[in-house]
């Protein structure tokens, strides 16, 4: 599916990726992670034509990346610069769908998808938010149904509903066979996607599967947020309620059973329970902060 071998690039004098290498074949999401300036962009810019490297080879889709059949089964979700402001989300993505040869029944599809009708037509992009444009960036991007999927920051800009949106979107994604590398510094969101992380540091990227190395995070949706918190406060558990109003334990910290045990017995009704591995910040900090964890 995806092939870099020894890939290097320098802005003048300056190397910013000294010998990337990794491959991916079974379907994947994999997200890249480091710090401001680190090549994440530069890395997924060379991967798609964009920019040109020194030294190394890509290949994607069994492809040369240079090879303009790519496009047909990889989609690059980048920021929103590239988008027209005079244009309207529909314009966009008839465009894509004329040079990529899809039907133009599939529009309204993804504009579903993704939930766009109310602004797909009768405004120009220029009057979009932040977040209106991020969904027309991915329903740009999965409008030929990619077999590989790059995304450089997708998340910018998301309210949580978005974001919840766009996390299912991509597990789905992945579920009907496609491989994602998704730039992020949202490492909660990252914990909620994968296990699977390329963090990049000093030109490389350090391969990292946290499957066996995160502590598991657990995330309550109840019918009283308000409440629950103030109870298991008042008896000291540790835990935070996030944007989606959900209880956030993490098990390193508490007895989950005994957080569900004390909510049953104030009559609070549990509707769902989540859970995710957790390590990205950890692992982040250890290797960027020299944080060790205990
Ligand atoms: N066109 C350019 N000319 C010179 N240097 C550049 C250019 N583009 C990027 N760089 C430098 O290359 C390095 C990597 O930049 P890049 O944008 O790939 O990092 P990034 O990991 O994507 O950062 P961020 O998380 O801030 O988006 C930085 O030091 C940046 O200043």
């Amino acid at each position: 599916m995806v092939q870099v071998k020894d890939l290097k690039k320098k802005y003048k004098k300056e190397w910013v990726l000294k010998g990337v290498s990794f491959e991916l074949h079974d379907p994947e999401i994999v997200a890249l992670v480091g710090p401001n300036g680190s090549g994440k962009t530069t890395l997924l810019n060379c991967m798609t034509n964009l920019l040109a490297y020194d030294e190394g080879s890509i290949t994607l889709v069994e492809k040369h990346h240079k090879d303009p059949k790519v496009f047909y089964d990889v989609s690059y979700l980048q920021d929103n610069r590239i988008l027209y402001g005079n244009l309207t989300a529909y314009d966009h993505l008839k465009f894509i769908c004329r040079v990529q040869k899809i039907p133009a029944s599939k529009i309204q599809e993804v504009v579903e998808r993704v939930g766009m009708e109310s602004y797909v037509k009768g405004r120009s992009v220029q009057s979009f938010s932040l977040g209106m444009k991020q969904h027309l960036l991915l329903a740009m991007a999965i409008l030929n149904d990619p077999k590989l999927l790059l995304m450089d920051e997708p998340l910018n800009g998301l309210d949580p509903t978005s974001a919840i949106n766009m996390r299912n979107i991509l597990l789905e994604l992945h579920k009907e066979g496609t491989t994602i590398i998704i730039s992020s510094h949202n490492l909660d969101e990252v914990d909620r996607l994968t296990n699977k992380i390329y963090f990049m540091k000093d030109g490389q990227i350090l391969e990292e599967n946290l499957e066996s190395y995160a502590t598991k995070k657990y995330y309550l949706t109840v019918n009283d947020p308000q409440r629950a918190e103030i109870i298991l406060k008042n008896l000291s558990f540790p835990l935070t309620i996030n944007l989606e109003k959900q209880l956030v334990f993490e098990d390193s910290h508490i007895s989950i059973q005994e957080v569900i045990s004390q909510l049953n017995q104030h009559d609070i009704l549990i509707e769902d329970i989540e859970n995710t591995r957790v390590g990205a910040e950890k692992r982040y900090r250890e290797l960027f902060e020299g944080v060790r964890s205990i």
